[in-house]
């Protein structure tokens, strides 16, 4: 069936897609508002202003909770970097979970959340000083070293006894977007195989520095178990003699449109846990300790963002955000899934672009999605699965003040960061 035999079957309210792309409980009001956590979105759109980012508190925990639940013997490290938001870095915490982050900011977030450093984990492929520094001012527990330099680097600032790891690169292709596929030669992450026994050595004769375990991130919005599952026995083949900790970093995908499958976490605990087993088995060596780090699996789909539409041309609607709240699509050819909130519309469906507001002609949302034709200037549409890597990787492009984040929960809704307004732009600039 072609999109176009779909659509004029389609009723007033369109359905909600099953399958995790919109946070547990959402759900479509006889008038067509959307309520997510009991809250009417478009009573939020209308309040905090547009664009606004939405995050569903419940469904955050509870895909923290899941995780856990599947790896009891795991630790999992919230990954801080999808979601730098005192309120969700405070969520994680409650739910178990330890943090990883990667640059001072994302430390300073972590001390203003309450994080304690002991259930911190610092990576990057370039860390600044500063970044060393917050980290070791916060006593941030674990340190992944990137390359052979940092090993002197770090060793001159930091205390006797600081935990390390070191980052394989552990050939293992994700087959994810090139952009964010980290696990093959020919990017910029991580210590090759080969010069790995030169870095070991290298922090074992630093009286600073204690060697604890290996780590690796193959990638990110990966869909295949199985590339973890290679990960384990490939990371395992490299440990250097018996070590504490294995860190497998993050990257487990997650749905954007209908028909995206939500990421098979019990699944990847099956198949990790025995391949971990065998391969130390094999081997002669204890069983370390796993460590996860997922971020988008977890707060993605708990998260949306509200838009009012401002203009519409013939196939075209477009609203007052885009690139600057959204840069996936321009980065990566991310295509998501809006639709109408607020009000029931019987108009026919036609297949529509939704559009930003910058001055590009890649600054889209959406390709091909069946909006109801009668969508108009003041409409509100609601895009699911923005709870990662949206906020975060904001922008203020063609001077456009960042987006509000609202969480809500129970009915209730808490204002989590502020809208960005032009005097907090200007004020930085010194004329
Ligand atoms: C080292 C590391 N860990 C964890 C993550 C989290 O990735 P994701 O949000 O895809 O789970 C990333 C980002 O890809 C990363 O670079
Ligand atoms: N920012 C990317 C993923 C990179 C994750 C960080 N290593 C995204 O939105 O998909």
């Amino acid at each position: 069936m072609t999109l176009a035999e779909i659509l004029p079957s389609l009723g007033a309210l369109d359905p909600l897609p099953r399958g995790g792309l919109w946070p547990e409980g959402t759900r479509v009001g006889p008038d067509g508002d959307l309520l997510v956590g009991g809250v009417s979105m478009s009573g939020v759109a209308a309040r905090f202003g547009t664009p606004c980012h939405v995050l569903d508190e419940p469904h955050a925990r509870a895909r923290a909770r899941e995780f856990r639940a599947a790896l009891p013997e795991a630790e999992v490290l919230f990954a801080g970097k999808s979601s730098p938001v005192r309120a969700v870095y405070r969520w994680m915490a409650e739910e178990g979970l330890s943090l990883d982050v990667c640059s001072a900011g994302e430390v300073e977030v972590a001390r203003a959340a309450g994080v304690p450093g002991a259930r911190v984990l610092l990576h990057g492929n370039a860390k600044t000083d500063d970044d060393l520094k917050a980290a070791l001012a916060h006593g941030v527990r674990r340190i992944v070293v990137d390359s052979p330099a940092e090993v002197d680097t770090l060793g001159a600032l930091c205390p006797a006894g600081q935990e390390v790891l070191i980052r394989v690169i552990p050939g293992v292709d994700a087959r994810t977007h090139r952009a964010i596929t980290t696990g093959v030669s020919g990017q910029k992450f991580g210590v090759a195989p080969e010069a790995l026994p030169a870095v070991v050595d290298r922090i074992a004769a630093h009286p600073n520095l204690r060697l604890v375990g290996l780590h690796c991130h193959i990638g990110s919005q990966v869909g295949r178990v199985a590339a973890y599952e290679e990960a384990v026995r490939r990371m395992v083949s490299l440990f250097p003699g018996p070590l504490t900790t294995l860190d497998l970093g993050g990257g487990f995908a997650a749905p954007y449109r209908p028909g995206e499958s939500t990421f098979d976490i019990t699944g990847l605990a099956n198949r990790v846990r025995i391949a971990l087993r065998q391969e130390c088995a094999a081997r002669r060596l204890p069983v370390p300790n796993l460590l996860i780090e997922p971020g988008r699996a977890v707060i993605a789909n708990a998260g949306l963002t509200l838009y009012r539409v401002v203009a519409v041309k013939p196939g075209f609607v477009a609203v007052d955000g885009g690139m600057s709240d959204n840069p996936r699509p321009s980065l990566y050819g991310a295509r998501y899934a809006p639709r109408l909130i607020g009000r029931a519309s019987g108009a026919r469906r036609v297949p529509t672009a939704v559009v930003g507001r910058h001055c590009e002609a890649g600054d889209l949302i959406a390709e091909d999605v069946a909006l109801p034709q009668d969508v108009h200037p003041g409409d509100v549409l609601a895009v699911p699965a923005t709870g990662a890597y949206h906020y975060a990787m904001a922008s203020n492009y063609n001077m456009t003040p960042r987006a509000a984040v609202v969480s809500v929960r129970d009915g209730q809704t808490d204002l989590r960061v502020r809208r960005e307004t032009i005097s907090d732009l200007l004020r930085r600039d010194l004329g």
